[in-house]
């Protein structure tokens, strides 16, 4: 099975093979542009560093962008844009390098700590997809690829720069939630053992990008991805019955609730469908850190929120281990993986 990448650069492709042609359903497909400023914007530095005046409008902020759109934009993050600048750069040269080399990270196994590969399951997709991938599993216990020189050391600082900033983010949304700060931090080990995937994506130029697809609709599992870009756009999210292309502020991360949110909140902050269009310019890259438990640990509603909102609790709890191997083993398809755990 060739990669995306080696099937375009192996000569004149001039239209899409059929086994990557993806039909969207035309009801749902209608497709609304919006300005980076539509986008709910969190300034990371006011939550930090504000006046309490300044803390507590991010936190109304965070709990409106969380409530209403499953997905923000943050700035002044602090991870210098250099750093950002670098990892794309290693993500670039990673892929450059030879086949065989890439090879070596095409284990089948879903908790092999290094997975390089195309589409997203080739068990179960019944369509490839228009993109190729390389997954590292980078914390409790971090891992790295050899070559090219220089990946190791920039993933590492991403990776810890991502995981201070997904903590503030969850210091802040914890207390949306009328928590207290430390809630989802404390409950989740985040900091010590909670798990952290990396994720790149590569989209090479596509010949018809209105027939191929980069990722369909999903959700992400973990309690939030944090995703960065080049500078190609692709990414849309479901916003009201519709599509919405993102078109992110330069520096920016993208942050996208996951579903164990969604299991932890018992559904008041609902994961955001998203999915990844393919364009025919240039070789788009996405970065995503999805932010998660511990694996061994069960994720259920919290007792405190569904007390006072006088709730059931709405979903059943199994380990952050046995939700990603269902996800993984399927098809992305929308929420059906959540779906399973409804009560
Ligand atoms: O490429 C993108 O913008 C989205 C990537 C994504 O959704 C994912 O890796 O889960
Ligand atoms: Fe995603």
């Amino acid at each position: 099975m060739s990669c995306v990448k080696g099937l375009v650069e192996s000569g004149q492709l001039t239209s899409v093979p059929p086994q990557y042609i993806f039909r969207t359903n035309p009801d749902q497909d209608h497709l609304t542009v919006t300005e980076p400023e539509a986008i709910p914007t969190i300034d990371l530095s006011l939550l930090t560093t504000g006046t309490p005046d300044q803390r507590s409008k991010v936190i109304q902020d965070l709990h409106h962008a969380c409530q209403d759109w499953g997905f923000f934009t943050v700035t002044n993050h602090g991870i210098p844009a250099t750093l950002q600048e670098k990892m794309i750069s290693a993500i670039e040269g990673f892929f450059q390098l030879a086949e065989e080399e890439k090879r070596e990270y095409s284990g089948k196994e879903l908790f092999d700590p290094i997975r390089w590969g195309t589409s997203f399951n080739l068990e179960a997709d019944k369509v490839l997809l228009w993109r190729d991938y390389l997954k590292i599993h980078v914390h409790p216990n971090f891992h790295a690829p050899a070559n090219p020189s220089g990946f190791r050391e920039i993933l590492h600082e991403y990776c810890i720069r991502t995981r201070q900033v997904a903590s503030e983010l969850l210091k802040g949304i914890s207390k949306s939630l009328g928590l207290e700060e430390n809630y989802i931090n404390k409950k989740m080990e985040v900091g010590s053992v909670s798990h952290q995937l990396f994720v790149a994506n590569l989209y090479p130029p596509c010949p018809q990008p209105e027939l191929a697809m980069g990722l369909p609709p999903h959700s992400d599992h973990g309690l939030l991805t944090l995703l960065m870009q080049n500078e190609l756009k692709g990414l849309q999210i479901r916003h009201d019955g519709k599509w919405v292309a993102v078109d992110p502020l330069p520096d920016a991360f993208l942050v996208n609730i996951g579903d164990h949110m969604e299991i932890l909140t018992n559904g008041k902050y609902k994961s955001v469908v998203h999915r990844a269009v393919v364009n025919g310019k240039a070789t788009r890259i996405s970065v995503g850190t999805a932010h998660g438990p511990p694996l061994d640990s069960v994720v259920s509603p919290a007792p405190e929120l569904v007390a006072r909102e006088g709730q059931l609790p709405a979903y059943h709890g199994i380990t952050y281990k046995e939700y990603l191997m269902i996800q993984q083993k399927n098809q992305l398809n929308g929420k059906s993986c959540l779906d399973h755990l409804r009560l």
